[in-house]
């Protein structure tokens, strides 16, 4: 097979618990992580010159090695040299319609589809999890993006433990184009805040947080949207919503709509996103958020959460 097109899910996170610090200047973290149906495409090409290539829709972004689909079909070359001497390079086209720096993975489930697609340019049968080990080294978030559906990821979010999958409840989602929270900065914050609230013992950090992520454990086993829903948290939230009036609007807005069951923000930000029973009362919150803030550099869209993870178009 010369080409294969994969669609590549965005993520939101229904929990993200801050745990503590790592010794490798990470967060010892607990989330619930949740695939949804925004998604990018992309397309690897195998090419007959020893090269990586990648063509971007997104005029912000780069085309260069800062790029996470450039990273992990880089990553691919150095790990498997021998396929890559068989097969030649790779072209990357990249299709962004998830919004760029949004706390929705949008980069890591590039980087996680390009990591599937020179797999199967280059036969080489790698496992998911092989494939999620290679993602790790790259991003926290790309094992979950290899995987998808919806799982608890602990660590500093690269250990998956997949829950069974939601595919019923909607979603709106609110980012104004202009605004973008740095990751680093975010957990940077955090850390300088309330760093010296951490519970001390590493097992009593992991016991507090089975505590409270069990609860959405719970509501995600009874497939309970208005329980999900209440159940929702973010710490991250502590420093970002301060710090953004905007995002705190978003959040304030949301919160007072009919039918909307949560309201939370996504990662590290800056995205707002609320959980509807339908997608009616998806579109119709929509539009009273639009109303409000009629202001177009808002995006707003209408989604669902999905079961999958990456997945294989066309070759
Ligand atoms: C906040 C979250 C929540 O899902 O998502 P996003 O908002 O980026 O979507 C993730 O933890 C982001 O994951 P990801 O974007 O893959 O992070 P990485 O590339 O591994 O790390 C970027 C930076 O974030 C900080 N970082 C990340 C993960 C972690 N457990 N502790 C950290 O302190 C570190 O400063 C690191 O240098
Ligand atoms: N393929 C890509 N898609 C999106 N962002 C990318 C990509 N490659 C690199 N980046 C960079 O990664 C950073 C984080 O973007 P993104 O992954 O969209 O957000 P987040 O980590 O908040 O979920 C941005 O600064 C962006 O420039």
């Amino acid at each position: 097979m010369r080409s294969y097109t994969l669609t590549a899910p965005a993520k939101i996170n229904l929990y993200l618990e801050i745990i503590g610090n790592r010794p490798d200047g990470y967060h010892e973290l607990a989330m619930i992580l949740q695939s949804i149906d925004l998604a990018d495409q992309i397309e690897v090409r195998s090419l007959s010159v020893d090269t990586i290539r990648v063509h971007c829709n997104h005029p912000q972004l780069p085309t260069d090695k800062s790029n996470l689909a450039y990273r992990a079909a880089e990553l691919m070359t150095t790990q498997f040299p021998e396929a890559f001497s068989k097969y030649g390079g790779v072209e990357i086209n990249v299709k962004k319609h998830i919004p760029v720096a949004a706390g929705l993975a949008g980069g890591s489930t590039d980087a996680a589809a390009v990591l599937v697609g020179i797999d199967l340019l280059w036969k080489l049968g790698l496992t998911q999890s092989e494939l999620e080990e290679l993602g790790a080294t790259l991003g926290s978030d790309i094992p979950f993006c290899v995987a998808g559906g919806t799982a608890i990821a602990t660590g500093r979010g690269e250990q998956l433990s997949p829950l069974p999958s939601l595919d019923h409840i909607y979603i709106v989602l609110a980012k104004y184009r202009s605004l973008e929270v740095s990751t680093v900065w975010a957990y940077k914050t955090y850390r300088q805040q309330f760093g010296s609230s951490y519970l001390r013992d590493e097992s009593l950090a992991a016991r507090a947080s089975a505590v409270h992520s069990g609860e959405m454990v719970k509501a995600i086993l009874k497939k309970d949207a208005t329980e999900i829903a209440q159940k929702l948290h973010n710490d991250l939230e502590r420093v970002v919503l301060p710090e953004y009036p905007q995002v705190l609007q978003l959040r304030e807005l949301f919160a007072n709509q009919q039918g909307v069951l949560g309201t939370m923000m996504s990662g590290s930000g800056p995205t707002v996103f609320a959980l509807t029973e339908s997608e009616q009362q998806a579109q119709a919150v929509k539009l009273k958020i639009r109303e409000a803030i009629p202001d177009e550099d808002l995006e707003l869209f209408v989604t669902r959460m999905t079961t999958h993870g990456i997945i294989i178009r066309n070759s």
